[in-house]
């Protein structure tokens, strides 16, 4: 039965969580304090403080680092690296994934009741979208991925010629670019989120390597010639995600490399505990999800030439099953 309590238990454990977040306390508490200085400090109740902060020392947000009836307080290594201002910030990414899961968790019972038309979200939504979570998230975690992926993967070492395929505000080609000065990046997006990338592309004051297309990924053409591809959680949203990978294997230069980084249903049952949550709204919205194998043998049969699993990474939602694949060299 505890991990069911477990469940019941986490509303609480994520309400502590975001209560910190928005009082920024992680910031605050590099010197250790006790329960009454920290609620001296933000006006708040001490009593409460006290159970609250021993909480968030629980989830391993704070370590004490001394006992006893007033034991103080210190933001740990790891809440410092994902929730302070700074580092690698992932504050407002999570508050708005918290705030998101909670609004579809309260739509799973009329879904299942009356389910759902898809309808895919207009450009301008995504174009919201490509303002705030996913440029939170982007930051946050996508982008620091796709750059460790191409210091990593030999087959990506030395790539010249990006297409970031529904690339949002285009905060991953950005990085990219940032990070390998011979490349040349193109995102493509709806317009009005590729217009979102325009302005982020000429803040970075890199538009001499980098250029956002707006078009219909699933009719309009990508271009040719590119090297390498990224492709992340953008299959999801289109009905013929076969259609769209043969037109990326065309848009591929012999001896491209596609990385295709998608959310994918779990094999096994802890799996798809793991993934589920994050995924549920969005299948029951009729997006798809791709079962364990299928992404596999869709790349195949887009003509790929080599497909390979490289195995799950951290991203936004859950971890992604990430594909390498080829097309042949001529
Ligand atoms: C969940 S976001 C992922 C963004 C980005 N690839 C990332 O991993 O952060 C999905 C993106 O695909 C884009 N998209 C979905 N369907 C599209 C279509 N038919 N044409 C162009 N862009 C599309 C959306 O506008 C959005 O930016």
């Amino acid at each position: 039965m505890q991990p069911y309590w477990n469940l019941a238990g986490a509303a609480v454990s994520a309400e502590a969580l975001r209560v910190a977040l928005a009082l920024d306390l992680f910031a605050g508490l590099e010197t250790a304090a006790d329960a009454e200085a920290v609620a001296g400090r933000w006006r708040l109740d001490p009593g409460a403080t006290e159970v609250w902060l021993e909480l968030l020392w629980g989830l391993g947000c704070l370590e004490r680092v001394t006992e006893g009836v007033a034991p103080r307080y210190r933001v740990s290594p790891v809440a410092a690296y994902y929730w302070r201002p700074g580092g690698t910030d992932c504050r407002r990414a999570w508050c708005n994934r918290l705030a998101r899961l909670q609004d579809a968790a309260g739509q799973l019972a009329p879904l299942l009741r009356d389910g759902a038309t898809p309808t895919p979200p207009p450009g301008a939504a995504w174009a919201e979208g490509a303002r705030r979570q996913i440029d939170q998230e982007q930051r946050a975690v996508t982008a620091p991925l796709a750059v460790a992926l191409f210091q990593e993967w030999p087959e990506l070492a030395g790539r010249r010629r990006l297409l970031d395929l529904g690339g949002g505000p285009g905060r991953v080609a950005l990085s990219l670019a940032r990070a390998f000065p011979d490349l040349r990046a193109t995102v493509l997006d709806w317009p009005e989120a590729a217009e979102v990338a325009r302005q982020n592309i000429a803040e970075a004051g890199l538009a001499d390597r980098v250029r956002a297309l707006g078009g219909d990924i699933t009719v309009d053409d990508p271009g040719e010639g590119y090297d390498v591809i990224w492709c992340s959680s953008v299959l999801h949203f289109v009905a013929e995600p076969a259609a769209v990978l043969r037109r990326l294997h065309r848009a591929l230069a012999p001896g491209g490399v596609l990385i295709c980084a998608h959310g994918e249903r779990g094999a096994t049952a802890e799996a798809s505990a793991r993934v589920l949550p994050f995924y549920l709204p969005m299948m029951l919205a009729g997006h798809f999800v791709p079962s364990p194998g299928e992404m596999g043998a869709l790349l195949e049969r887009a003509g790929f030439d080599t497909v390979e699993r490289r195995g799950e990474r951290g991203f936004p939602l859950a971890p992604v099953a990430v594909w390498l694949a080829t097309r042949a060299p001529r």
